[in-house]
This record gives structure tokens, sequence and C-alpha cells, in this order.
């Protein structure tokens, strides 16, 4: 593994010794990773490699299934959140996470920013209506919902739903932001409109992305993490695992030359 020089100040987040299994299965082996403030990191690697199965430990979205569990240390500001005394409720609006599919919830697109802030904070009808227009501006989505935040979140197109989702995930104010390939069932307008959106919210939050697209990763993501059979092969800085990498296995990847 490779390890980035850049890596000076606190990272948010550092995985150690992560081992993860489902059921007898084991998903992960020995992960060692730092994921840095304010800054992308992407995961990439061929398909079944644990990219998601990584990604979800980060707030413990594996927790809800039974027969799964993680092993190693997960300290994310100072504390290990695979510790049993975890308030995972709390921890998932801190990281929060973004999936592959658009999963806008049955109801209207104010409803779907509101609703998840409503489960932290009480806030009155006017603050709220503020933080919609905030997270809805966040997630460049506010222009083309402002005249109707009545109609239900499932009446957007594809992309609209997905920047609604990341609107969601950002209206409880999260540190953190996981994404499951999010840009994968869109098309290519909705696409550059999310990564777009990546590149600017990367200035306030800690940004961790799955993906497939290897233009994507080099694009969006100061770091890569490139993953094989649950293992990680490489870590370090985006333009030195794209243009330099130290391992073959990474570069027949990154290539193409890959199977
Ligand atoms: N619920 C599950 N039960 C058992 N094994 C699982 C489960 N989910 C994933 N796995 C296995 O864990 C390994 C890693 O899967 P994971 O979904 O993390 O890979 P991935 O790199 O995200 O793949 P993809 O790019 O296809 O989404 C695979 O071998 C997969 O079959």
């Amino acid at each position: 593994m490779t390890n980035s020089n850049s890596a000076d100040k606190k990272p948010t987040i550092a995985i150690s010794n992560l081992n993860f299994f489902y059921g007898a299965f084991q998903g992960l082996k020995d992960i060692n990773l730092n994921i840095h403030e304010k800054k992308v990191t992407a995961f990439i690697g061929p398909s079944g490699c644990g990219k998601s199965t990584l990604l979800r430990t980060l707030n413990r979205m594996y927790d809800l299934y039974p027969g799964q569990r993680a092993e190693g240390t997960i300290m994310y500001r100072d504390k290990n959140i695979l510790e049993p005394g975890q308030d995972v409720n709390m921890l998932r609006a801190k990281v929060g996470m973004v999936f592959q599919k658009p999963t806008p919830f049955p109801m209207s697109i104010y409803d779907n920013i509101a609703f998840g802030v409503r489960l932290y904070e009480n806030l009155p009808k006017g603050e709220m209506d503020e933080r919609v227009e905030w997270a809805l501006n966040k997630a460049a989505l506010w222009g083309e919902v402002k005249d109707k935040l009545n109609k239900s979140g499932l009446s957007l197109s594809g992309g609209q739903q997905q920047r609604l989702c990341i609107a969601r995930g950002v209206a409880v104010k999260p540190d953190v932001l996981l994404l499951d390939e999010p840009t994968s069932a869109l098309d290519p307008i909705s696409t550059a409109k999310i990564e777009e959106l990546i590149s600017e919210l990367k200035g306030e939050y800690t940004i961790t992305i799955v993906t497939h697209n290897m233009q994507q990763a080099a694009r969006c993501s100061d770091f890569t993490a490139y993953m094989y059979l649950g293992e990680l092969v490489e870590f370090g800085e985006t333009d030195q695992i794209f243009v330099n990498p130290s391992r073959k296995e990474t570069q027949d990847y990154i290539t193409g030359r890959f199977g």
C-alpha cells in the first residue's frame, strides 16, 4: 500500500486492521486507510472487490443486516465507531449516505428534505423553510423545484431525484458524505451535474465515493483506493495512482487491462 505524503493533517476517518464478514465469508481483509478532511476519496476496483462493503462500514449501515460484522478500528474524530456503545443514529446523521439508485421518499419535495431534519432538530416553520431552500441550493436543485415544493419527489427526473437525495443528505448538516455509485443510474448530463456538485461540496464536507467509472474517479477525487478481492491494493493521491501507480495490478486495472 502506498501512503500519501499529504496526510499531515489529522484524517477525518482512520481505518485500521479492518476485517468484515458476511456470515462466514470475509468481504474485507485487513484494511488500513485514512479518509482526509474536506477531500474526495474514491474507492475503485472490479465488481465484488468490496468497495460498497467498505463504504457501508463507515456509518455502520451493515448493522441493519443480521450476520454481518466488522472487526478492527474505525476512528471517526477520536471515537472508534465500531464500539458497541456507539449511537448509530447520531453516527448516520454525521456520516450520511447517498445510494446508487435515487431513493426519494414517497412524499413532497419539501418533506423529503424536512423529514430527516425533524428527526434531529425542532425548527420553527420559517427556519425549516430556510433549511429546505439552503439544502436544495447546495444540491443545485432549488432553481428547478422552487415553484413545486409540494409536488411528489417521485415526480422528478432520475437526475433530479438523485440531487434531491443529496439535498436530503446535506440538510441534516453532516460532516461526511458517503456516495455509493451515485451516478450509475443517470444520463451524462445529470452525471456531469452531480460531479460538479461533488467538487463544490468538498469545500465543506469530507466525501467518499464508490465508482466504476475511472474517468469519474480521476475527475472528482483527490485520493483513490484501489481494491481487489477484499484487499486494499494501493492508496494514494489520485494523480499519482492514475499517472504513476506503484503496483502493476493497479496499472492494469486503470488502463483497462484487467481480467
Ligand atoms: N449481503 C451479502 N451477503 C453475502 N456476501 C455479500 C453480501 N454483499 C456483498 N457480498 C459479497 O462481498 C463481496 C464484496 O461485495 P461488494 O458489494 O462490497 O463489492 P463491490 O466492489 O461494491 O462490487 P460492485 O462494484 O459489483 O458493486 C462480494 O464477494 C460479494 O459477493
